[in-house]
């Protein structure tokens, strides 16, 4: 077993968590399933990633790591096409994402990132409110169920009480959740995320997590802890210094081998009693063997 439950909510019936809205549900679009295809992405002559592989089918949630400065962040940029390919494309449920209109990419796609400020004069009910942007028209009222699917996704993830106070006053995590909620408000096919449990305390990095597994949406999500990234997701890529170097379900990506020789750290590595999921323990201070290379079962079967 290497995933975490798909359709059982984090924390089930509890009041103003993920898994229990306070409003009725109203069925999300249909997941996406997303290629990237021989990406490559330049910053003036620094090339940032190099000719990337990856298959997210629909409903599938996917991590992607890697150290610090790996590529993660350039990846999901391009991939929510904030940065441009150099070569290589990004389809979207077959399509070519270069050649969608804004608006229907921003109906389909919803991407939590880090973001430095903005958005300070707003209340966390008008933040999560910009999320129902792409499906108006300009000028358009906010209707009911804007306002439903608003409240909604402040329930989702714990936020209900934050509703009505300044964005711009907020904690670190509180802050992450209400940009989480946003993305949910826009009722995505994809949802790309770079590290949405930045700033989280381990129980609402758990119900974030909890939530993404739980939503009828494909998910493509860069994180740093392994372990939770073993759990989560259902498949792991991992990038080094731009390139896509292992993929394949947790159990056989996380390895000793492969954190000696893409993080440089000595650890061992358990199948978890109880969750199945692969279990990293650091062991900071001993050698490093990367005699093990990447791990028999990390070869990258998407790479052509
Ligand atoms: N606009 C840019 N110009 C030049 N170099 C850039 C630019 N954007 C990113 N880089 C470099 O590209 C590399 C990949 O950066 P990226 O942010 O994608 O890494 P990351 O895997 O997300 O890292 P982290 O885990 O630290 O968030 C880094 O070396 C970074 O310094």
């Amino acid at each position: 077993m290497t995933t975490g439950p798909r359709s059982a909510p984090a924390t089930p019936g509890a009041p103003d968590t993920p898994g229990a809205p306070d409003t009725p549900d109203t069925p999300d679009a249909p997941a996406a399933g997303l290629d990237v295809e021989a990406l490559t992405v330049h910053a003036g002559a620094r090339r940032l990633v190099h000719d990337l592989h990856l298959t997210v089918a629909p409903g599938e949630v996917v991590g992607l790591v890697g150290p610090n400065g790996s590529g993660k962040s350039t990846l999901l940029r391009t991939v929510y096409r904030a940065l441009r390919p150099t070569a290589g494309r990004i389809v979207l449920d077959g399509r070519d994402t270069a050649r969608l209109p804004a608006r229907t990419l921003a109906r389909t796609m919803a991407a939590v990132v880090q973001e430095p400020g903005g958005d300070f004069d707003l209340t966390v009910r008008e933040v999560v409110a910009m999320g129902r942007t792409p499906h108006k028209r300009l000028l358009d009222a906010e209707g009911a169920e804007d306002v439903r699917l608003v409240a909604q996704a402040l329930a989702r993830v714990g936020a209900r009480d934050l509703a009505d106070r300044p964005y711009g006053r907020l904690s670190g995590g509180e802050r992450q959740r209400v940009l989480i909620a946003r993305a949910l408000a826009q009722r995505p096919a994809l949802l790309v995320l770079d590290e949405p449990t930045n700033h989280l305390d381990v129980r609402h990095q758990l119900d974030v997590l909890g939530l993404l597994r739980e939503l009828p949406v494909t998910a493509l999500v860069a994180l740093h802890d392994l372990n939770l990234a073993g759990y989560f997701c259902d498949r792991l890529y991992v990038l080094r210094r731009g390139a896509l170097v292992a993929a394949g379900p947790p159990a056989e990506v996380v390895t000793p081998g492969l954190l000696a020789e893409v993080y440089g750290v000595a650890a061992v590595v358990a199948e978890h009693p109880e969750t199945g999921a692969p279990q990293v323990t650091y062991l900071p201070g001993r050698p490093v063997d990367a005699a093990g290379g990447l791990g028999s079962g990390a070869q990258l079967p998407d790479q052509r």
